[in-house]
């Protein structure tokens, strides 16, 4: 019924990669980490550390782009059980958007409950600066329109429902949090916003970023808005924060061109703290009730 270009992995696929991970080590993460571009640091604060190659893991994709090591990380943060992925998977690295997506899965049959979501993206609110962190409240998923979804195929109900909700898919508490733990760490750059998520890789162009602003995005970036609809699915808990690595060009006078090596560059600028918010995020988080939904 579903061609082969839409083919969600099954229930049975995700849980033989949670089962021969579980089989690995003796952490039971119960949160999950997901690095973005040149934010792979944020793994190497785990503690009692299991660091399995992806091209060790069976039926897991490869990371392709540079700043995404391909490494999935077992340990400890602040005592709290976690695993990390050091490196995503993208839509234009070409790969289906069901397979972009499929590690979100895993750690759900891992244990996982709450999953925090890190992303570079492009400045389009002009008010914002490079190095600003934006909690994300919301998202606008362009590749959904034209119906990439992640959920599109045959649906399994040991995932979710059919037609889930995902007009509250961002915690409001874990965003409060974040914001509070920021303040307390003295960081003067916290913003909250629109994520809108292209299929890239190419960059936008200057309509394109007018265009997104007009539509109330405030950052743009090619991940994450995917994962946080499979999480939801599967009644994960959603934190997600973009660093916004460069500012997007709106203007036909300016002679600023988007880079991967400035996004990487700022991403190294901002690591620490980026790691310093998320390592205490994740020791007050509440865990323990795998009833997320
Ligand atoms: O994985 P993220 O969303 O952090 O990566 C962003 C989007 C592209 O992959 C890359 C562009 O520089 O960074
Ligand atoms: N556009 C899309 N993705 C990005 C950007 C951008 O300007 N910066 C980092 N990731």
């Amino acid at each position: 019924m579903f061609p082969e270009s839409t083919k969600s992995y099954s229930y049975e696929e995700c849980k033989a990669t949670a089962d021969w991970l579980l089989a690995q080590g003796p952490v039971r993460p119960q949160v999950g980490i997901v690095c973005g571009s040149g934010l792979g640091g944020l793994a190497e604060m785990l503690k009692d550390q299991l660091v399995i190659n992806y091209s060790d893991i069976p039926n897991f994709p490869q990371s392709t782009v540079h700043g995404h090591a391909g490494k999935l990380v077992f340990g400890t943060l602040k005592g709290k059980p976690c695993v990390c992925m050091q490196g995503r998977f993208h839509l234009y690295e070409g790969y289906p958007i069901q397979k972009i997506t499929m590690p979100i899965r895993v750690f759900k049959l891992l244990g996982v409950e709450t999953v925090l979501l890190t992303n570079a993206a492009g400045g389009l609110n002009q008010d914002y600066n490079v190095g600003d962190m934006m909690v994300i409240k919301d998202h606008i998923n362009i590749p959904g329109f034209a119906g990439n979804n992640p959920l599109v195929g045959r649906n399994d109900e040991r995932f979710g429902v059919r037609f889930p909700c995902v007009s509250d898919a961002y915690d409001r508490d874990l965003q409060e949090l974040a914001l509070e733990v920021a303040d307390e760490l003295g960081f003067s750059f916290m913003q909250k916003g629109v994520y809108c998520v292209l299929g890239g890789p190419s960059f936008e162009t200057i309509a394109e970023c007018r265009m997104l602003r007009t539509l109330g995005a405030d950052a743009v970036g090619m991940s994450t808005a995917h994962e946080v609809i499979v999480a939801r699915h599967c009644g994960l808990r959603v934190f997600a924060l973009s660093l916004i690595t460069n500012k997007s060009v709106m203007d036909y006078d300016s002679e600023k061109k988007a880079n991967h090596e400035e996004v990487l560059e700022t991403a190294e600028l901002r690591a620490a703290q980026l790691e310093k918010l998320i390592a205490n995020m994740v020791s007050r988080i509440e865990t323990g009730n795998n009833n997320t939904q």
